[in-house]
């Protein structure tokens, strides 16, 4: 299946925990081209996890639009939904294990990952040999899980995200507690689904690194897309509501409450600070 385009429009999401709202997302806007990658960055607790199982219909925005193709997925019926996730979306979760049977080999991890595309689209669903081929597998069919190695087996839950040739990629930290060598041959396997399936690939990673090898880094911050990296290059973004986040470093300079002349010269945007007055609190 082609690479699929995902959309997201003022996305929010709250968890209730005990009668108290988190607000883990508080209005992503974000666009991914189909057959591009992305690496979702940025601080613990920012609301990357969140964003991903919004992506992969695992949970329904509070909020906003997540879109996957032409399906609204916050709208879809549950039937659609879990159609979507045996087919069209394939996700890897953190931890390569959580993804397989440690105790079966790969040919039966893949089967099992196949089962629902195999019904519902059987001339999409590629020979599982194949797809270990693209993440460097081939030929261990009939090896057990738990025999192989950690790389090989972070390699193995990518084929098993894979196995239904899904259009969108999610995959949740798939570098960590990987040596050098290790990671390497994970990113190999990314590009090689990506550039021979046209694959679209979104993983979440706390590695700058990795997220400078994908290409396009988005930085999530507070549970906005706080900025953007392009080849290196770091970029504000211009939220949906017309908000723009500071670097993180500049805030110290600039705390809240700074006022800022915003200008466009030249078609350039530029902002200057102003010194004022504390407002204070009315009292004497
Ligand atoms: N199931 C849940 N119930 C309640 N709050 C949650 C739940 N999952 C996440 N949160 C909260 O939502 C916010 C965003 O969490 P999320 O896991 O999406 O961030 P993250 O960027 O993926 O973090 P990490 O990099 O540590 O995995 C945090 O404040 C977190 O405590």
């Amino acid at each position: 299946m082609n690479g699929i385009a995902v959309v997201c429009r003022r996305v929010v999401h709250i968890y209730r925990v005990e009668g108290n709202d988190v607000v883990a997302l508080s209005g992503v806007d974000l666009d991914i081209a189909p057959g591009s990658t992305v690496a979702l960055v940025g601080p613990s607790g920012s609301g990357k996890s969140t964003l991903i199982a919004l992506l992969g219909g695992l949970m329904r925005p509070s909020a906003g639009r997540v879109q996957v193709g032409l399906v609204d997925l916050g709208k879809a019926a549950d039937a659609e939904l879990a159609r979507m996730r045996g087919t069209d979306i394939g996700v890897v979760l953190q931890g390569a294990a959580r993804n397989l049977l440690p105790h079966a080999t790969l040919a039966a991890n893949m089967w099992l990952a196949q089962r629902r595309a195999a019904k519902v689209r059987p001339a999409d669903v590629e020979p599982f040999e194949r797809i270990l081929g693209l993440v460097g597998l081939g030929g261990f069919g009939e090896a057990t899980v738990g025999e192989l190695p950690p790389g090989a087996q972070q390699r193995a839950a990518l084929a098993v995200g894979m196995a239904a040739s899904p259009g969108l990629l999610l995959v949740d930290e798939p570098t960590s507690r990987l040596d050098r060598s290790a990671r390497d041959e994970v990113l190999d396997a990314l590009d090689t689904v990506n550039r021979e399936r046209g694959t679209t690939i979104v993983v979440v990673t706390h590695d700058p690194e990795v997220g400078a090898r994908l290409g396009r880094a988005i930085t999530i911050r507070d549970g906005r897309v706080g900025a953007e990296g392009r080849d290196g290059q770091e970029f504000a973004v211009v939220a949906g509501d017309g908000t723009v986040q500071l670097p993180p470093a500049m805030l110290e300079n600039y705390p809240p409450g700074t006022l800022l002349a915003v200008e466009s010269v030249d078609g350039q945007v530029v902002m200057v600070s102003a010194t004022h007055e504390p407002v204070g609190d009315g009292t004497p």
